[in-house]
């Protein structure tokens, strides 16, 4: 997997090298200029084979050097450069003011405003080098309104010009994927929307994948400058993440004395090919009432086809025919409004997923608090998993700290944003300002003691300790079609599923693979996608990585 560094600790990475002395900021300011051009190159071939025009648009910090250094490969190249730089050239930090310096030796560079901008003779090529990590606040309107200009030049063949931005389009926070409304307003994110290309260093950032980072970056490729390893790999796989660097959920193709592809295939139980049903775990599904089955239904398919060996459906009684009509491979229980979890539950269960479908009321409640409550002897691992989504979670809307009070390290809480503002309020999507998705779902799962899986095309999975991974369904996974009613239902069931054997694997590796699982799912099947086809398209899934 591929550790996503906040600016903060990209620019931490960059300091430890200077000062081992192994590079100086010149030389990676160097090689981030060349590894921008070879992502071009790479990406637009027809770039390559002959001298272009460029437009570099330089900002007031290292991102602006970036684009000096840029100029100048280009212009070495054979190429028509004309760079405008936003901000006062003497006060350019020292490697960008030393790359100023050396363009000016071989060309001038214009301010950067709309007026300019129109004036420009048309490009093959616009480089973003305006604002990178280092953006602390929204875009100043100077620059939106350049941004905004390019939308509206007439330069014949508009949309044939290629648009690449150095680290990021300028305006993306690196840190939370957001961009800031007026950009909207003003027509900027439509001009950065126009990015096709992003080229970023060392590793991508978590504002690539997180909330709009995916709508305005293009592609995303990666250069390497030279700051060696991220952590190990070996420390990556299927272990919990670094408690301060969030990490990319991804598959991981292990090198050449190992399976091809260890994970997620390596966590899948069945894969290992011994033991009986029970050796697979028991995952114990709780549904609600008549007419309102279909969610738990989806929980306990996705939980089977995921590989539990025994998966139990409970309902109360007068949903029980509904649900036999549905089910064959599913046992079914009846739990009658008064009885106690026991009556059905024996220790055999090892996850657990209440509540979709579940209503939102005192009954869900009190289910929540007989499942928290069950334990598997003195060990905590041999506690069972326990999966809370929807209305187990809408039922502690108004008293979110009672249901912190009772969830185990073995607990996962999987809301939507919704849910996740009536359990959070104040680490809500509108009261989050700079903090990251990530570190929401941080906070949360500190708040409440155990793992929490905020879902979204950016689903983040954070756990109390800070480990924190994120899963895009962005870029080449892109799945849209996932936003469909039940998906969330699915998800919770694959990750009991999962988790229900023993596999030796922390809970947040099991989310991890659930949402890369689903997304593939989503993916393979394609468009008209509905929940339900979503376990029935596991088997595809499986087969092709390889179990
Ligand atoms: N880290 C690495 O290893 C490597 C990093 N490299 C490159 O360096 C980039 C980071 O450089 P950076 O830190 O200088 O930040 P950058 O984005 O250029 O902007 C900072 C300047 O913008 C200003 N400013 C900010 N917001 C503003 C606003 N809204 N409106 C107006 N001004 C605003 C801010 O001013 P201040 O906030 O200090 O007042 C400051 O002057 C990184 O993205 C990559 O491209 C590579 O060279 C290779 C190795
Ligand atoms: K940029």
């Amino acid at each position: 997997m591929t550790e996503l560094l906040t600016s903060a600790q990209m620019r931490a990475v960059e300091q430890a090298a200077m000062d081992s002395g192994t590079v100086t900021g010149l030389e990676l300011m160097e090689r981030a200029g060349q590894g921008v051009i070879d992502a071009a190159f790479s990406h637009w071939p027809e770039l390559a084979q002959a001298a272009h025009r460029a437009l570099v648009l330089c900002g007031p910090g290292n991102n602006g050097g970036d684009g000096f250094v840029i100029a100048r490969l280009l212009k070495e190249a054979g190429w028509e450069v004309d760079p405008f730089l936003y901000g006062d050239a003497d006060k350019l930090p020292p490697d960008a003011k030393a790359n100023h310096q050396r363009w000016a030796a071989m060309g001038g560079v214009m301010e950067l405003t709309a007026e300019n901008l129109q004036a420009a003779v048309r490009p093959d090529l616009i480089v973003d080098a305006v604002f990178g990590t280092g953006l602390t606040r929204p875009l100043p309107s100077v620059v939106q309104q350049a941004f905004s200009s390019l939308g509206r030049n007439k330069w014949k063949g508009r949309t044939s010009i290629r648009r690449i931005a150095v680290d990021c389009p300028s305006g993306l926070n690196l840190d939370t994927g957001m961009v800031p409304h007026d950009l909207e307003k003003t027509g900027g994110v439509i001009s950065t929307n126009l990015t096709q290309l992003t080229v970023t260093f060392h590793t991508p950032k978590p504002g690539h994948y997180l909330g709009a980072g995916p709508l305005v970056c293009g592609a995303v490729v990666i250069a390497d400058i030279g700051l060696g390893p991220s952590d190990p790999e070996r420390s990556m796989l299927g272990q919990p993440p670094d408690d301060r660097r969030a990490r990319l959920v991804e598959p991981v193709f292990a090198g050449s004395n190992l399976p091809p592809r260890i994970w997620p295939g390596s966590f899948v139980s069945k894969s290992r090919r011994n033991g009986h049903k029970f050796n697979h775990g028991h995952v114990m599904v709780f549904a609600g009432g008549v007419g309102r089955g279909g969610a738990g239904r989806l929980a306990a398919r996705a939980a089977l086809r995921a590989g539990a060996g025994v998966v139990t459906l409970v309902c109360p009684p007068s949903a029980l025919i509904e649900n036999a009509c549905h089910l064959d491979a599913i046992m079914l229980r009846a739990l009658p409004k008064d009885a106690r979890l026991d009556s059905v539950a024996d220790d055999r269960v090892t996850a657990f997923c209440i509540g979709p479908g579940l209503g939102v009321n005192d009954r869900t409640r009190d289910l929540v608090a007989q499942v928290l409550a069950r334990r598997g002897g003195t060990r905590a691992w041999r506690d069972p998993v326990v999966v809370l989504d929807a209305d187990a979670l809408g039922s502690f809307a108004g008293d979110p700290v009672a249901l912190f009070d009772q969830c185990h390290p073995r607990t996962i809480l999987t809301p939507h944003e919704g849910e996740f503002a009536r359990l959070f309020p104040d680490l809500a999507l509108s009261q989050r300002g700079d903090l990251s998705k990530i570190d929401a779902a941080r906070q949360a799962a500190a708040r409440a003691g155990c793992t929490v899986l905020l879902k979204g095309p950016d689903t983040v999975i954070a756990t109390p300790r800070g480990g924190a991974s994120l899963h895009a369904a962005a870029y080449d996974r892109n799945a849209p079609w996932l936003a469909t009613a039940g998906a969330g239902d699915v998800l919770a069931g694959l990750i009991a599923g999962l988790a229900a054997p023993d596999t030796s694997a922390d809970l947040i590796t099991m989310a991890e693979i659930a949402a890369y699982l689903h997304v593939e799912c989503a993916a393979s099947f394609g468009p008209g996608l509905i929940a339900e086809d979503l376990p029935e398209e596991l088997p595809k899934v499986f087969r092709a990585i390889g179990l």
